[in-house]
């Protein structure tokens, strides 16, 4: 009897968070144009050469039903660009009221999160620790430390990504250092 085959099994290195299995999908400082506040840091970074890869993740080939769980690890790489920490661009959900769970494996950062109702929270994230991003709330991963922030995250795989609420408003807080420690502060250019 052939055995079919039902469940999507994936090895991923709890140090670097890489699969050998999978490609991951990229973002470089280029593809991030819009979501560091120092806009013109960022564009000197890139004139200068120096356009580094900032988080790479898995969107695994799975099923996008509601009932089918979208999995995969999320590797934000150390860095700042005008004191601001790498991050991941973040997003809303397009189906809002879904949540998500990320598992830090290895790295530290913070998981920054905002609805839009206006309150925002912010969770650490050291290996061991997960994190449920409720349902409404926008996500982004930033790493203020010196090695690569690895999570692994679950959620429903229908609920597709917001980016352009984040573009185009932005987050109401940023994460930037400040003498060698993050802090968090208001974002000047976030528009209501
Ligand atoms: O989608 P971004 O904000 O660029 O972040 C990249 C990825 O990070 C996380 O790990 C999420 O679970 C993914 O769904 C997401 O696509
Ligand atoms: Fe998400």
């Amino acid at each position: 009897m052939i055995q079919k085959k039902l469940a999507n099994a994936t090895m991923f290195d709890l140090k670097t968070g890489l699969s050998k299995e999978e490609t991951t999908k990229q973002r470089r400082l280029s593809d991030m144009a819009k979501m560091f506040n120092d806009t013109e840091a960022l564009q000197a970074k890139i004139e200068a050469g120096n356009d580094s890869l900032v988080y790479e993740y898995y969107e695994l080939d799975l099923p996008k039903t509601d009932g089918d769980i979208q999995y995969g690890t999320s590797i934000v790489y150390p860095g700042t660009v005008g004191g601001e920490y790498y991050m991941t661009k973040g997003h809303f959900h397009k189906i809002l009221e879904t949540g998500e769970v990320y598992f830090c494996i290895s790295g530290e950062g913070y998981m920054l999160m905002e609805n839009p109702e206006g309150e925002w929270e912010i969770e650490k994230l050291v290996p061991g620790r997960a994190v449920q991003v409720p349902p409404r709330y926008a996500h982004r991963s930033i790493n203020t430390g010196k090695e690569p922030l690895v999570t692994f995250f679950a959620f429903r795989a229908d609920a597709g990504h917001d980016y352009g609420t984040i573009e185009t408003k932005g987050y109401r807080k940023l994460v930037v250092e400040k003498d060698g420690k993050p802090e968090i502060i208001d974002n000047p250019k976030w528009q209501q």
